[in-house]
């Protein structure tokens, strides 16, 4: 059986995808790669934010699928826009890399709980109003493009430090300049951090999908993921809203912890639920109405109106 696999071209999407054809290969399936451009790929000099989330990285991938030019499109979980169109699916998501942010800097001295000032540039809301809430002393500074560009922003001194995931920054072996992991308990992700999702059309033969799907599945992930998902999903946050959500398996249970801060920084709230790993989407939906019946709905009106 030959699997074709749609990626963006970043070097991250790129070590994606090359982990599912490691992952098939290991199953006897042979692959290739078919190297997608998106959106998010093209617009940089506009943040994520006005560009408007939705499959900004993923509406190309998703058109290939539907024609059958690939088979499976592999995407950052974390990317992957919370409801997908009706006509595909997530057929597997990978075992989760560890989830924490990161510190990145060329100093490795430089931590966020000394006090000390420094400039910090990432484009993400949810690490800027985190930023805000637990070091106001940061000072923040817009910063997209894929890693290396960052990098390069960084080394020409637009800033001191970056605020990445350690998923990311692993897997291009940047390890080195990792100055401070972030205790998930304050910097909570963004919700599918770390996991890789693999999509495919309703139109994939059957027999790919089972073998893709046992092949790159990891179901203690899934459970997680779903239950964070269908959080997100029903406060229809895409990734450019400052809400967060971490599911852990612990024991027979699923354990997520979720919430939302607003841009400013000035409100939080997260709250954990824990439920049967079966029950993982109900689970993210009752955590879903807890959070808007606790100020959430308001948080996420005023968010929508400043963004
Ligand atoms: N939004 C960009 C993005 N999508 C996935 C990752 C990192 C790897 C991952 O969490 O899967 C990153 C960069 C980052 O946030 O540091």
């Amino acid at each position: 059986m030959h699997i074709k696999i749609g990626t963006r071209a970043s070097r991250l999407a790129l070590w994606q995808a090359e982990h599912i054809q490691r992952l098939l290969e290991a199953g006897g399936l042979t692959s290739e790669l078919v190297l997608i451009e998106t959106k998010g790929d093209q617009i940089l000099d506009r943040s994520l934010a006005k560009i408007g989330s939705k499959g900004v990285f993923t509406q190309e991938l998703e058109d290939q699928l539907r024609a059958g030019t690939i088979d499976i499109a592999v995407h950052s979980a974390k990317d992957l826009q919370s409801s997908l169109p009706a006509d595909l699916g997530i057929i597997a998501f990978t075992e989760r890399e560890q989830v924490a942010d990161v510190l990145v800097s060329r100093n490795n001295a430089l931590s966020l709980t000394s006090g000390q000032p420094f400039v910090i540039g990432t484009s993400s809301t949810r690490r800027v109003a985190m930023l805000r809430h637990y070091c106001p002393h940061i000072k923040v500074v817009d910063m997209r493009g894929n890693l290396q560009t960052r990098l390069r922003k960084l080394d020409e001194g637009q800033c001191d430090a970056l605020l990445l995931a350690f998923a990311g920054v692993h897997r291009m072996q940047y390890d080195d300049l990792i100055a401070e992991h972030l205790p998930v308990a304050d910097f909570t992700p963004a919700v599918g951090q770390g996991s890789i999702a693999i999509e495919a059309a309703h139109t994939l033969p059957l027999d790919k999908l089972e073998a893709v799907r046992r092949l790159t599945n990891h179901e203690p992930t899934e459970a997680c993921l779903k239950a964070e998902r269908a959080y997100l999903r029903r406060l229809e946050g895409g990734c450019s809203i400052p809400v967060f959500g971490l599911a852990t398996w612990a024991g027979q249970n699923v354990s997520l912890t979720g919430g939302i801060i607003s841009l400013d920084g000035t409100q939080i709230l997260r709250e954990t639920f824990a439920g049967p790993p079966a029950e993982a989407e109900q689970l993210g939906n009752q955590l879903a109405e807890h959070i808007l019946g606790l100020g959430g709905a308001e948080i996420l009106l005023s968010i929508r109106a400043n963004l």
